[in-house]
Formats: C-alpha cells, structure tokens, sequence
C-alpha cells in the first residue's frame, strides 16, 4: 500500500457513515423510552464519564436527525448505518410493550434516508440493553437469546421493507469481555464466569436473530444480516517462537471466539480458547469448564448465520506472553498475554489507539486463509482526535488505511463497503466527549448541537466521487455541500 501504484475503488464499491443510538441520540426519557443499562450506569457513576458528558443528550439526534441526514448527503454516502435502542421501542425489553412513538423516530429517519437515496443500515444491538433485562440477569440469562429474537422479529417486521442490511449485535466482545468480565463498560458486572455466559448467549442470540430473517423474512425481501465483530490485528511483537504462541492464543480469544462459531467449517469455539479455559477452570477448583459447550443443533445454528461479517478495525496490537501475574480467574489470564503498540505509530487521542495500516491489510489476509474469503463490510473504522475542524491527523488515518484496503482488495478481499466511525462527534462511552470521532464536529455547549464538517470530511467526499486516494487533494475551504449523485441510483442490494 505504500507503491505508487494508483488504485481505485470500484464504482459499486459502497461507503457509509455510522453512529449508534445511546452515542448521539439523547432523548433518553423521551417519548415512552425505557431506561438502558448505559442510562443506568451513567446516573449510577457519573464519576466513570471522563468529562461527565453522557448519553442523556448526547449530540441529539433525537431531534437533530434532518440535520443528520442533510450531512450524509453533504458526504455524499450510500448508507447510513445507525442503531435502534432496544428499550425506545420496547420499553421494558419485551414484546408485549411496543413503544409507538419510539419507533416513529425511526420511520422518519428512514423515510428520510430513502427520500435521498441513502440506504439504512440497521444494527439491532449497539450495547444498550433495556435496564428491567439487566434486573434479570441481562445476557447471562439464557432466556436473553428468546428475548432478543421477539425483538429483532419485531423490527424486521416493520422495517423489512425498507431495510435491506442488518447488523444483529455490535461486537459481542465488548458487550460481554468489556461490560460482563470487567468494569470498563455497562453494566460493569466484573465476573469472568458472566463473561463467557455472555458470550455463548450472545452469539446464540445473533443466530437466532439471522435464522429469524432467513425463514421468515428473506425470501420476499431479500436483505442481508450480519454481525458486527471488533476485528483489530494482533502482531507478534518480534517473530520468537514465545511471541508467535502468545499471538495465536491472542487471535483466538480475541477473534476466534467470535469468528470461528460463524465463519469457520468446523463451527464452535476455537480448539486452543476451549483448551486453555477447560484446563485453568478444573485447576481453579470449577467442576465443569467456565466456557459453557455449544450443543451440537447449537454449533448448526451459528454456522454460516451471516450474509457478510461486519469488520470493526481500528488498530493493530502487538503480542508477546504475559510477564505479570493477572488475578486468577480473569480473561487476561486466561489469554496470557501483553499488547503494546509500534513507538513510531501515530497517536490517537484514545489511549488503544495508533495508526499501523498495514494491520488493516493483514487482518483481511488473515480472515481470506480462516475463514474462505467472506464477504466482508468494513461497518467501523475510525479515529479519536481533540476538538477542531482542520483534523489532519484524521485525514491521514483515513487515506493510510484506505491505501491498505485497495491492496488488501487488489489481494481478493472480498470488501464490498467502508463505514467510517463517526457521522460526528458522540459519547464515546465512559470517555464521554472526551475523545472526538466525528467526521462533523458537534458543539455540545451549544444549544442545538451544531454540526459542522471537518477536513476530513471533504477529503472522504472527494474519495467517495473520485473513487480513489489523492494524497495532494486540498479543499479550497471546509464549506461542504450537497452534490448531485446520479449513481446512488444504480444502488443495488445484492451483496
Ligand atoms: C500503550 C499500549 C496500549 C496498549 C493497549 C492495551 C491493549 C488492550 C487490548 C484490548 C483493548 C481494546 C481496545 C480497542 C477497542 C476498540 O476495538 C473498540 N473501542 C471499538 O469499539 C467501537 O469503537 C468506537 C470507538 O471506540 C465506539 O465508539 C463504538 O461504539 C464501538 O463499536
């Protein structure tokens, strides 16, 4: 990717821009909405948001979606891929409560998006549970994996007309490595052994969700779902023998968890993560393993149950073996492993994250060899900065890994669209508005959260009309508008 060579993007190549509910809606009370274990966790803690912005109000979009809408025709995108909030539509998580004017929210964001040609990509779980779930045990409950598919039939019922890609679940390692195995995301529950419960019901809740739309749905409508899965590169920090055995047991639990059950042939777990977890909890003093078993009618289910994988990439990790004692049970012990990142990479304003490229261009070369060449939508990407419109680093993130993706493409890949994280400037979390991922900056002092475009937002216009990586192209001034995009008219669904 970095030769001379000019490569384009071809014309049918889809780009989009994504945001999720709890991150910019606000509105968190609104109109019949139910209360989200990030509602919760955010009232509970607020000493846990980095500058105490939460997603109370957030960029508000509840109120600013035309506004929304009118970016992505400035950047001229071909999808917008956001989240439905569970508990805004279904208040209390199940289906015998449906919240009317939460899902008039979205019919109009949607109908708007269609008046402009611009397609929706629904993702059905961006790590919001509806709080009254969590009361129940949220997704350590098996009952979660029912739950989540009277929900999502639901949703399908009512959008699949209109919506033609769905993403179920939004990187199942957060939600259940992050908020169940640790503090650093809600519901913050902080117990390895919840953790992998979570992950089984999870997994077996997306299955669920695609089996839902492949009977019920698919025939007449011919959408296609998918995951979202956090696919970052692990390296071996140097190529010694120790190195190259902590990096594969990093891809296994760090990938393999949640790839292998889908995209693999053998289907289930990876070999290595049952292995290690089987050993250590029978040392633990468990009688049975910490990682529940996937029944045989369960390996079926979860195999194959995607129409393309949703790849979330930011950045590359590199791996050596452990040198510290983690406490035991936890999921860095049973990875075993540290990660640091390249000195000379470039820093983001998130402490995970540096630029490296080239990880982009290895990890699809990786998934081509494991998983046969899936199809594969970039659904994030992106990169957190300081506040202020000329965000060259930005710029420079972008057009590097894009350089990465035509040659990783070039290579076979089977990439048929990008979505850049983020539309704009959200909640990243417990970060709060801390760290800015905004492709439009929002002024959160402001009354109506104005938007206004950086840098790089013009330079992904430019990319997006030109189709390819020009390193010298310069705005003139960051005033974007809307131009005409006759192609969006050849849009086709068919992946
Ligand atoms: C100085 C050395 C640094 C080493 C860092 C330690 C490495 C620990 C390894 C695991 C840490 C994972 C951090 C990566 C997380 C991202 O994959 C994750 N944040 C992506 O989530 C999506 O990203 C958006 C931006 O963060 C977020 O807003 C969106 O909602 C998520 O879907």
């Amino acid at each position: 990717y970095s030769d001379t060579k000019k490569r384009k993007f071809p014309e049918n190549f889809l780009f989009g821009a994504a945001t999720s509910a709890y991150q910019v809606e606000g509105g968190w009370e609104d109109d019949g909405k139910g209360e989200s274990i990030w509602d919760r966790f955010a009232h509970k803690h607020p000493e846990a948001i980095v500058d105490g912005r939460n997603g109370d109000v957030a960029s508000d979009s509840y109120h600013n979606w035309r506004r929304d809408v009118e970016m992505l025709r400035e950047l001229g995108v071909d999808f917008y891929r956001f989240s439905i909030s569970w508990p805004r539509v279904l208040p209390n998580g199940f289906e015998n409560n449906i919240n009317e004017n939460g899902f008039k929210y979205y019919d109009d964001l949607i109908d708007e998006l269609l008046k402009h040609s611009i397609q929706p990509m629904v993702t059905l779980y961006h790590f919001d549970l509806p709080q009254e779930l969590q009361d129940l045990g949220g997704w350590t409950n098996p009952l979660s994996v029912n739950w989540f598919e009277e929900y999502a039939r639901i949703v399908f019922k009512r959008y699949a007309e209109k919506v033609k890609f769905w993403i179920t679940i939004n990187q199942p390692n957060t939600i259940c490595v992050e908020g169940y195995g640790s503090k650093a995301m809600a519901p913050a529950i902080n117990s390895i052994d919840s953790a992998y419960e979570c992950v089984k019901n999870v997994m077996l809740a997306h299955a669920k969700a695609y089996d839902v739309y492949k009977k019920e749905f698919k025939k007449k409508h011919e959408g296609n779902v998918g995951i979202a899965i956090a696919v970052n590169w692990y390296d071996p920090i140097t190529n010694s023998t120790e190195n190259a055995e902590a990096v594969e047991k990093a891809r296994a639990f760090q990938l393999g968890l949640y790839l292998d059950p889908i995209f693999s042939k053998e289907g289930n777990f990876p070999v290595l993560v049952r292995k290690i977890v089987d050993k250590k909890s029978q040392e633990q003093g468990y009688s049975t393993s910490r990682l529940p078993k996937l029944s045989f009618q369960e390996i079926q289910l979860l195999k194959g149950s995607a129409d393309f994988l949703g790849m979330n990439h930011y950045t590359t990790f590199l791996v050596k073996p452990s040198q510290q004692k983690y406490p035991s049970p936890s999921f860095e012990d049973d990875v075993g492993v540290e990660y640091s990142q390249g000195e000379q990479w470039t820093k983001a304003k998130s402490s995970w994250l540096r630029s490296a490229p080239y990880g982009l261009y290895k990890a699809c070369i990786y998934l081509n060899l494991n998983y046969d060449y899936p199809k594969i939508i970039i659904t994030e990407h992106g990169w957190s900065s300081d506040p202020g419109l000329r965000d060259s680093s930005r710029v420079d993130n972008l057009r590097g890994y894009f350089g990465a993706l035509l040659l990783a493409m070039e290579d076979a890949t089977q990439v048929v669209g990008y979505t850049a994280w983020s539309l704009m400037d959200n909640v990243e979390w417990t970060a709060g508005t801390s760290e800015r991922f905004g492709l439009y900056e929002v002024d959160f002092e402001s009354e109506n959260k104005t938007r206004k475009a950086r840098l790089s937002a013009l330079v992904l216009k430019n990319i997006i009309e030109t189709r390819e990586v020009n390193l010298d192209w310069k705005p003139k001034n960051l005033k974007i508008h809307i131009t005409k995009n006759d192609k969006k008219n050849n849009y086709k669904a068919e992946l």
